[in-house]
């Protein structure tokens, strides 16, 4: 089984994956949904990090830290890092990690990054979704302030469509405005393909008409 079709499967199984009728922050009126708060415990995680862990290793991408923004990013560093060690082997030993408070601490330590300092390092970023972007524009200002060099950036599920009032996806308009690649583990288009002979007839038209309206043809 690929390990687009395991993470799909893993996704519907703990309901991260649902379809239905959903309404997105964007008001988008939406046929399916993606929650990756749902993959919260240790086997499902587990699942998670081999996911993101194999769709980097097969990009090629070589970097020196994984970084995940807060909130959400910083558990999928931490686990997709030790995946990349325990998949890859000796090439992600000294792959470090970290991540970004919130708040900037002023006691102890001091500081606003925990973990590997970015300074000169070729940096991935890890998140769960994109939507507007924001975050991960975000997460690209820090590594810059830091004198890092971002090279990458990795969510769970690309969902393809335009962004309200632009004619981009949110992942192309990353990739476009930074140069660099987005990965996803799975994208749309994925769960059509994969999941196709799991859905209802009406299900499934919704998807596609859901498509038809939000994704730019170049994204397919
Ligand atoms: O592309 P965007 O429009 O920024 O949306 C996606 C971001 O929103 C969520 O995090 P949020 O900012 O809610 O913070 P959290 O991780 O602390 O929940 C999510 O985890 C992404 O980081």
């Amino acid at each position: 089984m690929s390990y687009k079709l395991k993470f799909l499967k893993d996704a519907l199984d703990v309901e991260a994956l649902k379809f239905g009728t959903f309404t997105l922050k964007s008001g988008r009126m939406s046929p399916y949904f993606f929650n990756m708060g749902q993959f919260s415990t240790a086997a499902a995680l587990s699942n998670v990090a081999t996911a993101y862990a194999q769709t980097i290793i097969e990009s090629g991408l070589e970097f020196d830290i994984l970084f995940g923004p807060a909130y959400k990013g910083i558990p999928l560093a931490a686990i997709t890092v030790v995946k990349l060690y325990e998949l890859g082997g000796e090439k992600y030993a000294n792959v470090g990690y970290s991540f970004n408070r919130k708040e900037k601490k002023d006691h102890g330590e001091g500081g606003s990054i925990v973990g590997c300092p970015l300074k000169n390092k070729r940096i991935m970023i890890i998140d769960d979704v994109m939507t507007a972007g924001t975050a991960i524009n975000e997460a690209f200002d820090i590594i810059k302030g830091e004198n890092g060099q971002a090279i990458g950036c990795i969510i769970a599920l690309d969902r393809q469509e335009v962004v309200k009032d632009s004619n981009q996806s949110a992942t192309a308009a990353v990739s476009q405005r930074y140069n660099l690649p987005v990965l996803s583990i799975v994208s749309l288009d994925d769960i059509i393909e994969n999941l196709r002979d799991q859905l209802t007839e009406e299900q499934l038209d919704m998807i596609l008409e859901y498509r038809r309206q939000y994704v730019p043809a170049t994204a397919k």
